[in-house]
């Protein structure tokens, strides 16, 4: 990581923002505990390495969704990237690109679809709440579709996003001048209305949101585009079941990096019931606390395909924005390399059960 440590950029970042904006960073919802229990939930399970393996020559590349990447990394979707960077998501796209790593662009990004995507040299995809005004989302679809997304990442663990203590406690409000430029300024926003005791991001998602959304309104995204369909949010063995019996391509297991149900079981702890229930009939990415190339390597083996990494990337972004998102990126895929000639991996499709066990 060109000589910073991921917890340099972590300060530093954190140094850099102003207050409100740390906190709606770093904060989680209720008593934060899912957002330390992530980290304790990998912090348990420990690798168990092969030895006496040829390791000259360990790939770490692989393919998502039809998607090339140098290493099972993506970007998790994160509102607002302009919140830590003038140049927000633009920024993020070409470090994604630069990197080899898949970038999910939210709704609520500060920047353009077109605008990210006329920066981006890997592959894209685009995250979407389910709004009260449909045809929001059916503009969205359009408009990914047109300047080359590659997918689309409908988040299922929001029907409205949480009470989040820190947000509430600074009456959090997006600063003016930052908006979610790719919806109607009337149907989202969140640049005003922040009052002490109520975050606006919360209130605007309670009023925009539709919270009656349910598995059989899948099919309403599925008439209207081809694109694969990712459902974020997942924690249960259950819905990942229903997930498939649905037809979706994908599921990211995921308690959104501790932001929404308060103590929400950690996402390492749901993927082993989750791999067992999809049994490989779509592909699995994990996200939260995703912080060493270790952690990628016992993602693999507990049952993901890949990671998705959400509060680092804006850390680096905060840092030196481009080359700051880069460099988090490319320590973690250097991380992970390692991992691989250490484990005895010389296939990402190498890792399984055997390389783990848990305490
Ligand atoms: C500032 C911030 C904004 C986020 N915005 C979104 C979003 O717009 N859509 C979404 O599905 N998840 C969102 N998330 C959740 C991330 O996609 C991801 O699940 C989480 O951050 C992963 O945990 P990590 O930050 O520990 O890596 C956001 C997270 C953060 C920190
Ligand atoms: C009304 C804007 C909602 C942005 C939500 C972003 C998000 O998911 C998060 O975790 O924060």
């Amino acid at each position: 990581m060109t000589g910073t440590t991921l917890s340099e950029y972590e300060s530093r970042a954190r140094e850099l923002l102003p207050g409100p904006v740390w906190d709606f960073l770093a904060g989680g919802s209720g008593t934060e505990s899912a957002v330390s229990a992530g980290r304790a939930a990998l912090d348990r399970v420990r690798l168990r390495p092969r030895v006496l393996v040829d390791v000259s020559a360990c790939d770490t590349r692989c393919s998502l969704l039809g998607a090339p990447l140098a290493a099972p990394v993506g970007i998790a979707p994160m509102a607002y990237h302009r919140l830590v960077h003038p140049e927000g998501e633009v920024a993020t796209a070409r470090a994604a690109g630069d990197t080899g790593a898949l970038f999910t662009v939210s709704m609520f990004a500060s920047r353009t679809l077109e605008d990210i995507a006329a920066a981006a040299t890997g592959p894209l995809w685009l995250q979407l709440y389910w709004l009260r005004r449909r045809e929001q989302l059916t503009g969205l679809i359009r408009r990914a579709e047109d300047a080359g997304y590659r997918a689309l990442v409908l988040t299922v663990d929001a029907p409205r996003v949480a009470h989040r203590p820190r947000d509430a406690r600074n009456g959090f409000a997006v600063p003016a001048g930052i908006r979610a430029v790719n919806v109607d300024a009337s149907v989202m926003s969140a640049s005003h209305g922040g009052t002490a005791g109520e975050s606006a991001v919360a209130r605007h998602s309670r009023e925009q949101f539709d919270p009656s959304i349910t598995w059989a309104d899948l099919a309403w995204i599925r008439e209207r585009t081809a694109l694969p369909l990712v459902l974020k949010g997942i924690l249960t063995g259950e819905d990942a079941l229903l997930a498939v019996e649905h037809g979706v391509d994908g599921i990211v297991v995921s308690n959104h990096g501790g932001r929404q149900l308060d103590c929400a079981i950690p996402a390492a702890d749901a993927l082993p019931e989750i791999a067992e229930a999809v049994a490989d009939r779509c592909r699995i990415i994990l996200d939260g606390s995703i912080r060493h190339g270790t952690d990628i390597a016992k993602a693999l083996c507990l049952g993901a395909h890949a990671v998705f990494v959400g509060r680092p990337a804006l850390w680096g972004l905060a840092h030196s924005g481009s080359e700051g998102v880069s460099a988090v990126l490319r320590g973690l895929s250097n991380e992970f390399d390692e991992a691989m000639a250490l484990m005895g991996a010389v296939r990402v499709e190498d890792f399984d059960r055997s390389g783990i066990v848990h305490h």
